[in-house]
């Protein structure tokens, strides 16, 4: 098959989708990759890796009008959209349910969109779960750091000093962002409080913590008895491939003290905070109602590197089986594959995604049969 890996152009976001020592993987399995000309530059893959991989070098629009099958991160911003030749398989990030233009171009050029977010074994999300580790540390650390006044916040060190009060971090979710999130929470000192609506998973976190982290089931009044003793809130929730639920409206911006943070990961996901727009690393807050706001929806970007070899470790698996046996037999012989088919041939396939913008869902195996 012939592959192509753009450089991404959504602000500050310096992953790539395909290593060198991916293109290697493809070109010794049989099949031609075309890299964007400094694709990887900005996190240390030159474009002489590639080449020495076995990669050809290309222009954007080259690579778009030769390729089979599009590799990307970040889903297609409006400016790409036109590059996509219809009937090419996408193999990237998505976040459909949040994002109805971009539905609607795939649905119109029948591209087989496969969304990383959405592959699914009984073990988890793999493909998602890397960037979540990521994100979930980067929450702690991003919640810690505009807590301080120089950069907004109420001024609170986390871990306290002896003789005063720790702060509060109050995290929403208990998967894998929330999870990650408690670890470096607790790690810097923190006084953690955990919610999830799974009571197993609560069960887990409370014997990974030793009991040392705060747990409660999620619930409307929960959460707002915690919300004003929080010095920083992190939204961590998900219902895959759905809109996240909205957890702290509006209205209660007013309970939480100024210069709170909320942080809300789940904001690929359309945020679980009422409040909740999507940000850029270039200016990652906004203050409402006098609670800071910090909702960058790529997150990893920031640690490109790092979140390049994390990502790629899990997608090179799959992508190898989309690029060796193409869509329909790859979907079919792989259930975690066909969970990650979000629109073919013309068809939304995930139910999530038909329901945020009440337009008609297909099965997969139906959509795969046609
Ligand atoms: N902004 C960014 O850069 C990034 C965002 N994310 C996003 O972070 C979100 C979380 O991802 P993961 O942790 O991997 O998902 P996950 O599936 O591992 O965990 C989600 C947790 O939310 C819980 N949950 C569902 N409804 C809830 C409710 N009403 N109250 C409390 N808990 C509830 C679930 O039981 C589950 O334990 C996703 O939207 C994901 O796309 C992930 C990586 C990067
Ligand atoms: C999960 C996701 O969208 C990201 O890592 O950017
Ligand atoms: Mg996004």
């Amino acid at each position: 098959m012939i592959i192509g890996c753009p450089k991404e152009i959504k602000v500050q976001e310096y992953r790539v989708g395909l290593t060198p020592d991916n293109v290697r993987a493809y070109v010794e399995a049989g099949h031609t990759v075309y890299i964007e000309h400094q694709a990887g530059v900005a996190i240390g893959f030159t474009d002489q890796d590639y080449l020495d991989a076995g990669a050809v070098l290309a222009t954007k629009a080259e690579l778009f009008a030769q390729a089979q099958m599009i590799i990307k991160v970040k889903e297609p911003i409006a400016e790409e959209y036109h590059y996509f030749k219809p009937n090419t398989i996408l193999y990237t990030y998505l976040h459909l349910a949040a994002d109805r233009e971009l539905t609607e171009m795939l649905v119109a050029k029948n591209i087989a969109a496969i969304a990383y977010e959405t592959i699914k074994t009984p073990q988890g999300l793999p493909c998602l779960q890397p960037m979540s580790q990521i994100a979930g540390r980067l929450a702690a650390i991003e919640s810690t750091k505009f807590s301080q006044i120089t950069f907004g916040g109420r001024g609170v060190l986390f871990s306290g000093v002896p003789g005063t009060p720790k702060g509060k971090v109050l995290i929403l979710g208990g998967g894998v962002v929330g999870l990650n999130a408690a670890q470096i929470a607790m790690g810097m000192g923190a006084d953690v409080t955990i919610m999830d609506v799974d009571a197993n998973r609560l069960a887990y976190i409370d014997q990974m913590f030793d009991m040392r982290i705060k747990t409660l089931f999620s619930t409307r009044e929960n959460i707002l008895a915690e919300l004003p003793t929080a010095d920083a809130v992190i939204g961590a929730v998900l219902i895959p491939g759905a809109k996240a639920p909205k957890l702290v409206r509006r209205e209660d911006l007013q309970l939480m003290k100024p210069g709170a943070i909320l942080t809300d990961v789940a904001i690929d996901q359309g945020g679980c905070f009422e409040t909740s727009k999507a940000t850029t690393h270039n200016d990652p807050v906004y203050i409402v109602d006098g609670v800071v706001h910090y909702c960058v929806a790529n997150m990893p970007g920031c640690v490109a590197r790092t979140s390049t070899i994390a990502l790629t470790n899990s997608t090179l698996k799959y992508g190898l089986e989309l690029a060796s046996k193409g869509v329909v037999a790859a979907c079919t012989l792989d259930p975690a594959l066909k969970a990650g088919l979000n629109t073919y041939q013309g068809h939304i396939t995930f139910p999530g995604v038909a329901q945020a913008f009440a337009l008609p869902y297909v099965e997969a195996d139906q959509a795969l049969a046609s």
